[in-house]
């Protein structure tokens, strides 16, 4: 779900808590709560673009083929290396399997999260058909919807259930993760619900600001705001 700088564009409602909450004192730690947003955004699309280079066979990279990959200076991207404690060599670079581990494990890949998914309407069909949250140690525990039409479908492999059974599901499962996929009306009330039950962060896409505790771990994607801004960015150039 990571284009050029999409990470980066979302709007986090208050979002280090997930950055900060299991720092723990180690500098692994220290070093995930000093880094801002888009740094972690950044960071996101050096993964991905790392295993891309890892696929294709290719050992090492530098600053600036890596920028140029994700549309960053080769400051910016020696800044944030530098910043989780990876520095390149001089005329060498950045071993790339070494360096896609450091960021991984910046990024809290390798530890498995579990989500579920709220609303299996046109977009959360689409989501649960998706296949590259897994890749990045995401797993989709199970789907909600309220439409008894769609209870007991199977969606990409994860059975569609009932609303109802959600409190159930969220104490079982323990999922950390809720995606919402539901009207802007139903949102907040299902966001309350999930946090409730123990969810620890909601990636929510409907277009309305939820109302839930401040210091909530919130990722707000909009693509028509993008849009939006993309439509302003072209025509102020
Ligand atoms: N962020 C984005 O870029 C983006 C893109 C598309 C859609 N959206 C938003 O995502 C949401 C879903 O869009 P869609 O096109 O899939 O809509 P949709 O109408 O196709 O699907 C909504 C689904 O939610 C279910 N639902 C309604 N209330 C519910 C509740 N309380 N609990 C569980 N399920 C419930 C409905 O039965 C339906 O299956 C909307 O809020 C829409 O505005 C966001």
């Amino acid at each position: 779900m990571f284009q050029s700088q999409r990470l980066c564009g979302w709007i986090m409602n208050m979002n280090t808590d997930h950055e900060t909450s299991d720092s723990g004192g180690s500098d692994e730690g220290d070093r995930r709560a000093e880094l801002s947003t888009p740094a972690v955004g950044r960071l996101s699309l050096y993964y991905r673009e790392l295993h891309r280079l890892l696929a294709s066979g290719e050992t090492s990279t530098n600053s600036r083929d890596l920028g140029a990959m994700v549309n960053v200076s080769p400051a910016v991207v020696r800044r944030d290396l530098s910043s989780i404690g990876s520095i390149g060599r001089r005329g060498v670079g950045y071993d790339v399997a070494i360096l896609a581990e450091r960021i991984g494990a910046v990024l809290g890949s390798g530890v498995q999260w579990k989500a579920v998914l709220i609303g299996v309407g046109s977009l959360g069909n689409a989501l649960l058909r998706y296949r590259g949250f897994e890749r990045l140690g995401f797993s989709l525990a199970a789907a909600f919807d309220t439409d008894p039409a769609k209870y007991g479908h199977e969606v990409g492999g994860t059975t569609v259930r009932s609303l109802d059974d959600l409190e159930e599901v969220l104490a079982t499962a323990k999922p950390e993760l809720a995606i919402l996929a539901v009207p802007s009306e139903q949102a907040s009330q299902v966001a309350t619900r999930v946090l409730a039950g123990g969810i620890q962060g909601i990636l929510n896409f409907a277009p309305t600001t939820l109302r839930v505790p401040p210091g909530t771990a919130i990722i707000n994607v909009d693509l028509a705001s993008e849009l939006q801004q993309l439509a302003f960015r072209i025509q102020n150039r």
